[in-house]
């Protein structure tokens, strides 16, 4: 438990020093097998407003050094743990989304093979599709929660299937979800249509808007949220712009009025005792950031997701 390799002592090595992995973690070749990596995937072929999900991986990476091995908010040291690595970047066609798609989900059924979880670092939203294709194979359909302004859901996008605004209208369709148990949380902001929701909710997605977490709470939406998953394999996948733009303006698709990142941390610690089995962090766009607000969120966000497998067992391999 104690011989994993982690970050260099920062006393020696200052954290500012060296080529940024993701909080100074060995590389996945530095370690003789992983238990959890985090993984990047530089892919924004599918976003329909600005672009620049591509560099989201590099940013977090900056992001994360100043990150600590101790983790209060789950009383977790899970670089201890368990052997958590940085698996380095996906190589993604940036002209063909398909291929990219494909791409992913080989890659990521391989590290389910060799017993990895991964929270992979995007990229843009529709990186979420091969990733739970990928989970399914290995779990069966996996309940979701969907942290995320927007739902998703929506079905095509100037006639195109795959896009970061279709990934989970998809992956119901593929039979991937378990669709007693996918709820999106932080929705807000304008849509197309009445029908957006109705077929979102004809979909079998529950919601919990950034208002909803306002007005309940986080302690209860996190109860809320667990009782809904239950005891089933969990994928939790984060749009960073769940978060309010103030919180994280380094993204693409922003819109106002959302969670704080104390309110989207404090929710994911409440999900302590689910058993996550995968997790992304996707739409981190620096060139939009200022001072590394959004990268510093998502590092924060990445650590409490390898936090939060770190306590799971291995049972469920
Ligand atoms: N940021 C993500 N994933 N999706 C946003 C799609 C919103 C739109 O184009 O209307
Ligand atoms: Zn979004
Ligand atoms: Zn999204």
């Amino acid at each position: 438990m104690t011989d994993h390799i982690g970050p260099p002592d920062a006393s020696i090595l200052p954290r500012y020093s060296g080529i940024a992995t993701f909080a100074r973690l060995p590389m996945l070749d530095q370690a003789p097998a992983a238990d959890i990596a985090v993984l990047g995937a530089p892919f924004d072929t599918g976003v329909s407003y600005r672009p620049g999900a591509r560099f989201g991986p590099a940013s977090v990476r900056a992001g994360s050094r100043l990150l600590r091995p101790y983790n209060p908010g789950l009383d977790v040291s899970p670089f201890q743990e368990k052997q958590v690595v940085d698996a380095g970047d996906i190589g993604l066609n940036p002209y063909n989304i398909g291929a990219a798609i494909e791409t992913l989900q080989h890659e990521a059924q391989q590290f389910g093979a060799r017993g990895t979880k991964l929270v992979t670092v995007g990229g843009d939203h529709t990186i979420a599709l091969p990733l739970l294709r990928a989970a399914a194979a290995k779990h069966g359909p996996v309940a979701l929660l969907h942290f995320d302004a927007h739902l998703d859901t929506w079905d095509t996008y100037f006639g195109e299937p795959y896009t970061h605004g279709t990934p989970f209208r998809r992956a119901v369709e593929e039979g991937v979800l378990d669709t007693e148990a996918v709820c999106h949380v932080g929705t807000r902001g304008p849509l197309y249509g009445r029908k957006d929701l109705d077929e979102d909710e004809r979909l079998g997605f529950g919601i919990i808007t950034s208002a909803d977490v306002l007005r309940r709470g986080v302690d209860e939406v996190s109860d809320a949220l667990r009782a809904r998953i239950g005891n089933r394999p969990l994928y939790v996948s984060i749009d960073i712009d769940v978060l309010d733009p103030a919180h994280a303006p380094g993204t693409g698709t922003p819109e106002a009025g959302g969670m704080t990142s104390r309110e989207l941390l404090e929710i994911l610690r409440g999900l302590r005792g689910t058993k996550l089995v995968g997790a992304d962090v996707v739409e981190v766009a620096p060139a939009y950031d200022h001072a590394e607000i959004t990268a510093i969120a998502a590092a924060h966000v990445t650590y409490d997701l390898v936090s939060l497998l770190a306590l799971c067992g291995d049972a469920d391999g």
